[in-house]
């Protein structure tokens, strides 16, 4: 409940005086209401099916003395005229109140959906690293969409709230008595359904985690498509889908047995109720009869009310782990905020790293609860404007050491300096990032065009910026093949492209932002050689104006470089310049060496 009231909270600072404009219309609506029942007592007796007096019943004398007071006199078309204005003003106020609504749920939703895309968006790398990238979609989509069911039900239960708070004022009016038996017996049904409200939590709870699960299979089983497919792997996903898909199924069937069987309570409750109160009223209090209808009038619309919050309440239940989660990963998301969010952009202007990068006597572990180390005491130095490549067999730490050079994961121990200054000096971190050009083994292009893919680091490049760039990268000749050029729209994560043409696109990317570290993680591993050889060239004349930081697994690719630094277990275990490490025989380098140049 606490993560209830902390959304509700947000709402009503989101529709400042909207809600209670609105709490205004449901109260109007409810009273309107109240009144129309009322005016089923002078209809009647106009039409002369009763015979009653007005005096007897206390709100509607003084009405209709005031009636009198205008010279209206009490007849059909009068009585008629004001039930049609009081149903059509309550039919009005409703349809304000209805758009007033939905203005105040989906104004929450928007700037919920923005917190939430927002702070995952500047959250720091590490935060994603712990965390499965289908639940980011799952927050988005199904537990929001949680979140605005139960804040809706939350915005109906006020209203009926309201409507009940009236239409019981009133009936205590016309008769305390009756109205309190009915009031108590209405209490004693609520207290034992208690428990269908704790099942609904528990269901709720349920659904949480099985459309979490749902949606990180689904989000793996496309992700890996062409594996399912080319080894034939579909039977599994299908049995896994349907058993998933049947739990779903039973999950929502017990939440509306359960929610059935609360309002087949409550109706069976209420018939019998209604049923008492009647003989009650007659036989024992001897209410009059024109009170008694009026009574009852009120108590058959006030039931379905009753009914109504004990719905909403079981529907808000069931969705509260959807408003605990979305709390829980906008919290996370605070907390984990880049630097950059957290103090703001630093005044002073980029500065172009002068002297290097330096590691000191880094360790790092993925999981600190678990003694497996991705870095162990790694004493490395970067000079600026030089060529680094850093080999090494799969799994021995390459990646994690880039991550740890940019800044995008820290030290457990040691530090890591640029030009001297620490990385954990946010400052610093912040404007050192800002300065860095990545490609990735497997880069990532945006369903959009190749123009709007290179605009991205820098919007305002003309085209001539952009052909350089493409022609640094060896792209400018396929891309001028392409039916719309530079407009080409490239497919569903860029898979009209090949492997190597996207990382051509992206490697010019990186070089059109200008960076003053380029960084190169197995970026040109699916190029062809006369491709590769084109990047090569390109990048040594880059030397000398920008650091550069490759990771390569093909050694024949690093024959320029300034420094190779080997790595094994997380250890950097030889360190210097290419001729050199390729004539220690009995070196790593060498032996990695020899591998390749034997195949
Ligand atoms: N996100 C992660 N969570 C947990 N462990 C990880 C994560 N990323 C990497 N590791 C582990 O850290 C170690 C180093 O991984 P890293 O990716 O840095 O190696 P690499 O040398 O770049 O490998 P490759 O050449 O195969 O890309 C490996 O044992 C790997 O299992």
């Amino acid at each position: 409940m606490k993560d209830l009231f902390y959304f509700i909270g947000k709402m009503q600072r989101n529709s400042g005086i909207a809600l209670y404009l609105n709490m205004l219309l449901a109260f109007s609506i409810s009273f309107l209401d109240g009144i129309s029942i009322y005016m089923i007592v002078p209809l009647l007796s106009v039409i002369g099916v009763l015979d009653m007096s007005m005096g007897e019943i206390p709100l509607l004398s003084s009405a209709f003395d005031y009636l009198e007071s205008l010279n209206l006199a009490l007849n059909l078309p009068t009585v008629l005229g004001i039930y049609i204005l009081i149903v059509g003003g309550q039919a009005f106020l409703q349809r304000s109140q209805n758009v007033n609504n939905s203005k105040i749920l989906q104004s929450f939703i928007h700037m919920l959906r923005n917190d939430i895309y927002n702070g995952l968006i500047v959250a720091k790398w590490e935060f994603f690293l712990r965390k499965r990238k289908s639940d980011f979609n799952h927050v988005l989509v199904n537990e929001l969409g949680r979140v605005g069911v139960g804040s809706s039900m939350f915005l109906q239960m006020i209203t009926s709230f309201i409507f009940t708070a009236i239409q019981i004022g009133l009936a205590f009016w016309l008769s305390p008595l009756l109205t309190a038996v009915v009031l108590v017996s209405g209490g004693i049904i609520a207290f034992f359904s208690r428990r269908f409200v704790k099942k609904a939590k528990h269901l709720g709870d349920q659904t949480s985690e099985l459309s979490q699960h749902y949606f990180a299979g689904i989000t793996d089983h496309f992700n890996g498509i062409k594996d399912i497919k080319s080894n034939r792997m579909e039977h599994t996903h299908i049995q896994w889908f349907s058993s998933i898909s049947k739990d779903l199924e039973a999950n929502v069937v017990r939440f509306v047995r359960l929610n059935s069987l609360s309002q087949f309570i409550y109706r069976l409750s209420s018939v019998i109720l209604i049923a008492g109160f009647v003989y009650l009223a007659l036989e024992v209090f001897r209410t009059p009869a024109e009170q008694l209808i009026l009574v009852v009038l009120i108590f058959t619309k006030l039931w379905p009310r009753f009914i109504s919050i004990q719905t909403n309440m079981e529907q808000l239940v069931s969705n509260l782990p959807a408003f605990r989660i979305l709390r829980s990963l906008l919290d996370e998301c605070r907390e984990e905020a880049e630097p950059e969010v957290r103090i703001g952009r630093p005044e002073q202007p980029l500065t172009h790293m002068r002297q290097g990068i330096e590691c000191l006597n880094v360790q790092y572990r993925y999981d600190r609860n678990q003694p497996i180390y991705a870095l162990r005491n790694v004493n490395v130095t970067i000079p600026a404007n030089s060529m680094t490549a850093i080999v090494g067999k799969s799994g021995a730490g390459k990646s994690t050491l880039v991550d740890m050079l940019m800044g995008l994961i820290h030290p457990e121990k040691g530090q890591v300096l640029v030009d001297g200054v620490s990385l954990m000096d946010d400052k610093r971190l912040i404007s050192f990032r800002n300065t860095i050009g990545y490609v990735a083994q497997d880069p990532f292009l945006f369903n959009e065009s190749i123009r709007y893919n290179l605009k991205l680091v820098d919007p305002n490049a003309d085209d001539e910026a952009l052909w350089k760039a493409l022609r640094f990268s060896a792209s400018e000749e396929f891309v001028r093949r392409l039916p719309h050029g530079l407009d080409t729209v490239i497919g569903d994560r860029g898979v009209r492209l090949s492997g190597g043409e996207r990382q051509r696109i992206v490697l010019a990317r990186a070089i059109l932002k200008q960076p003053s570290i380029l960084v190169l993680d197995e970026a040109t591993s699916a190029l062809d050689s006369e491709n590769e050889l084109l990047i090569q060239q390109a990048l040594e004349r880059l030397k000398g104006s920008m650091t550069i930081i490759v990771i390569a697994h093909r050694l024949s690719t690093i024959r320029n470089a300034d420094q190779v630094i080997v790595m094994d277990h997380g250890e950097v275990i030889q360190q210097g310049g290419y001729q050199q490490l390729s004539q220690d025989a009995k070196g790593t380098f060498r032996t990695l060496l020899n591998y390749q140049t034997a195949k």
